[in-house]
């Protein structure tokens, strides 16, 4: 197995820059998922990781070697798609034993690999099915298998889940991860989806406009954006982001304040900012009882373990009371129109530059 690594890579369509410099490792045997909205440049950093597009400028590195003037046939990558790209007409066994046929494998040694994959896979009863009839779930296993029948150096999945049920998504995002872990092959996955990236891969890559915004575990990305983006387009329900101001150590937002230990406070520069805060990390109280801000729960969605609620703040210092979403453990003691108190863990709070966008203490 190899890494993989993005040495200032740029992809330009005519007047379109579709990745910009782009600086990304991954390691070898590592799982590292590609996130971002539609249009953010995923997929163009995988096809040009595949071979099927070129790059700009920059270079690819699969281990030592430099693969971005390489053939796609020549960088010993497998692909796993979308629509699974299966040969309708041919079995199980046919299909996954397809990229050792092309390779001029056959006889023992091809039958027992792909036996083994069958097993590996769970296909094995399935061998001497036509893919034709098989449910989505089953046809993207076939197609992993084909992945994996070669031992390729990397593989590359691209939205390899996106047209399953939501059961069998579940379910093939822990093959894939229990599958990848256990060969330790090098892999790329694409997805928009950040359930998937952070179930499935050891860090994930967060793209926006060609541009790679952050890259971390899972848990770093959601503790510790690094940016407004990242901050809002990972967790759900988002994080409330509040304009603020600084006020000596306390933070004053539109309808609530909260006072940053000094030893925080010192590290962090003047000016306009943004603070951050998870909904799971607000909390609401009985009206009346002491809290960072008070208000009106003006909307209450049950969410079967969880209830998701936004409150209207009172008005405050004369200014207007903006809106914050609180999860907590369902079903909440409140509905709309009830008063509130409302606690936030200040220890959780993050402080954004207004004008740079970025986390002022992941950036220190
Ligand atoms: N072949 C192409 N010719 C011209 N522009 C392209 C081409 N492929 C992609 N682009 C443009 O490059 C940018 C990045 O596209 P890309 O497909 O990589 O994004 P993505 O994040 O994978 O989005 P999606 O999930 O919708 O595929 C977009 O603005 C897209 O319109």
């Amino acid at each position: 197995m190899s890494s993989i690594a993005f040495q200032s890579v740029f992809k330009r369509y005519g007047a379109v820059d579709a990745v910009k410099h782009l600086d990304l490792a991954c390691a070898a045997g590592e799982m590292l998922a590609l996130l971002g909205p539609s249009g953010c440049g995923k997929s163009t950093t995988l096809k040009m990781a595949a071979g099927i597009e070129q790059v700009s400028s920059g270079e690819i590195w699969f281990g030592e070697r430099p693969v971005s003037r390489l053939a796609p046939g020549a960088r010993n990558i497998a692909m796993v798609f979308e629509d699974y790209a299966l040969y309708p007409q041919m079995t199980v066994w046919e299909n996954v034993a397809f990229p050792l046929k092309v390779r001029g494998m056959a006889g023992q040694p091809a039958a027992a690999r792909v036996g083994e994959v069958l097993q590996l896979l769970g296909l094995r009863q399935m061998a001497d099915q036509s893919v034709r009839g098989l449910s989505g779930g089953a046809m993207q296993r076939v197609s992993i298998g084909r992945a994996l029948v070669r031992d390729p150096e990397v593989i590359l999945f691209d939205e390899p889940l996106s047209h399953l049920d939501a059961d069998q998504k579940v379910q093939l995002r822990a093959e894939i991860k229990r599958l990848q872990k256990l060969r330790q092959v090098t892999s790329i996955l694409v997805t928009h989806d950040q359930t998937e990236a952070i179930a499935m891969a050891d860090r994930v890559a967060v793209m926006n406009h060609g541009v790679l915004q952050q890259v971390g575990a899972p848990q770093d990305l959601y503790e510790r954006p690094a940016n407004l983006f990242v901050a809002n387009f990972i967790g759900e329900p988002p994080m409330n982001l509040m304009k603020a101001a600084w006020d000596g150590p306390r933070v004053v937002g539109e309808g609530w304040a909260v006072t940053l230990p000094a030893a925080r406070r010192a590290k962090l520069s003047d000016g306009a900012i943004v603070a951050g805060i998870r909904p799971e990390h607000v909390r609401l109280l009985p009206p009346g009882t002491a809290g960072d801000a008070q208000g009106v729960v003006s909307y209450r969605e049950p969410r079967g373990d969880a209830d998701v609620l936004t409150v209207v703040l009172d008005d405050a210092g004369g200014v207007k009371g903006g809106r914050m979403v609180a999860e907590i453990p369902g079903p909440a003691a409140f509905r709309a129109g009830d008063r509130v108190s409302v606690g936030l863990d200040v220890g959780r709070l993050l402080v954004f530059d207004a004008a740079s966008q970025t986390n002022l203490e992941a950036a220190s």
